[in-house]
């Protein structure tokens, strides 16, 4: 087989206050999380959302130390995993690609070919696929192999999700339990998943198939976990103007509490490490928002992290996955069409031209409104609470 490398894919975060603008910046230049018609707009937009929205989340990531601890989690894992594989008998090298920040994708692809790895498993550390986040990755891998022919001599399998490993389930059960135990009286509980949102259109216009696996898996999750308890999903993290999936988190904790919920364990469900929106926006802005609602005992599931059945569940994905035959990127789950643009309006490709001319006015008359919302500070982004 050759030397075995595993890639796994994340996000990454901003490690001090400073990276916090270019982190967004690169977040927002990503087609995947903003869609625009023309893509020279992409750039200019990218640099103005980040130019206005950096000091707002410089100052959430100052509520948390001053920086995201995900790559020093995401480090753990891949230490944990390569010593597992090594202990079941697979020697393989662990490398790390993150979309928006160090270490990039690009810089993971440089080692696996410094190394020179044969066999490549392709393995994101988000449970449920969605376009926003392991597609986005995969995009920019299969652009890389298109332009680079040395890749194409690597033979890779892809894990586009795993939300429903028996492994992964079983660990986020322990912890569920562990935390469920704390409680005076475990069964009376509500159980609150809050997975990370998505702009609705992804998955009505494009296909994404994260709602449904998010649902899966937080059934998965009940099932094996096999107790009485009151469970709700709901979704978190929501930017700008436009519809997200519903329930909203902060919606649902108002309605529990007017139900007269007490106890509540919180279950971050689309994610596997602390990151700003466990230890940021669970911990601190919901847990306000819920003690507000009358909910008197806000817990949360801590992230799995390096949880050896998670690790031990990573481990077994990448056996499996290398007994595949060789895979390519267009065996991936992609958008059935375009997706709407994003603050997201009607958007059909292939219109008329008197169309094209008139999106081209449209988006220049936007341009200039969100060039004097920078220098007044005052605008439609701020109107809709993009910033
Ligand atoms: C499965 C998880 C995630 C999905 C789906 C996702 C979609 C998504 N995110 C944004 C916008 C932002 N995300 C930001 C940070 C961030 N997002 C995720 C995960 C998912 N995002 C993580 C783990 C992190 C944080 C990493 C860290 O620093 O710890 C941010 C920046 C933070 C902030 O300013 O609030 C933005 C902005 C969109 C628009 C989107 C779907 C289209
Ligand atoms: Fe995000
Ligand atoms: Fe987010």
């Amino acid at each position: 087989m050759g030397r075995v490398g595993v890639l796994l894919l994340n996000l990454g975060g901003p490690e001090q206050l400073e990276d916090v603008r270019p982190f967004l910046f690169n977040l927002f230049a990503d087609p995947e999380i903003i869609r625009l018609p023309f893509s020279w707009l992409q750039k200019p937009l990218a640099w103005l959302i980040s130019t206005l929205r950096f000091q707002k989340s410089q100052e959430n990531y100052m509520q948390i130390g001053g920086g995201s601890p995900l790559r020093r989690i995401t480090e753990a894992q891949a230490q944990a995993l390569e010593e597992r594989l090594a202990e079941i008998g697979q020697e393989a090298r662990v490398y790390i690609g993150m979309r928006y920040w160090h270490p990039f994708t690009e810089e993971a692809i440089a080692a696996i070919k410094r190394d020179r790895i044969k066999r490549l498993v392709i393995l994101p550390l988000y449970p449920q696929f969605s376009i926003s986040t392991s597609g986005s990755s995969f995009r920019v891998l299969e652009e890389m192999w298109k332009k680079d022919p040395a890749l194409r001599q690597i033979d890779y399998t892809i894990v586009p999700c795993w939300y429903d490993s028996p492994g992964y389930i079983k660990a986020m059960v322990d912890l569920i339990v562990q935390e469920l135990e704390k409680f005076s009286d475990p069964d009376r509980v509500h159980i609150f998943f809050s997975a990370h949102g998505v702009p609705q259109s992804y998955v009505d216009e494009a296909g994404d198939p994260y709602q449904q696996e998010i649902e899966e898996c937080t059934r998965l999750i009940m099932k094996t976990l096999n107790r009485s308890n009151d469970y709700t999903l709901a979704y978190q993290s929501r930017v700008g103007p436009v519809e997200w999936l519903k329930p909203y988190t902060e919606d649902a904790l108002k309605e529990l509490g007017k139900k007269g919920i007490e106890d509540l364990l919180v279950i971050p469900i689309s994610f596997v490490s602390e990151h700003i929106e466990t230890l940021q926006e669970i911990d601190i802005e919901y847990r306000e928002v819920a003690e507000e609602a009358g909910i008197k005992n806000f817990q949360r599931v801590p992230a799995l992290n390096t949880h050896p059945v998670f690790i031990d569940a990573l481990a077994e994905l990448t056996v499996e996955s290398l007994k595949k035959a060789p895979q390519t990127f267009a065996e991936v789950p992609r958008p059935k069409k375009n997706m709407k643009m994003y603050p997201q309006e009607r958007w059909e490709w292939g219109m008329t031209t008197a169309a094209e001319v008139w999106n081209g006015r449209l988006a220049m008359v936007g341009f200039i409104a969100l060039i004097i919302e920078l220098i007044s500070g005052h605008g439609p982004l701020h109107f809709v609470g993009l910033l």
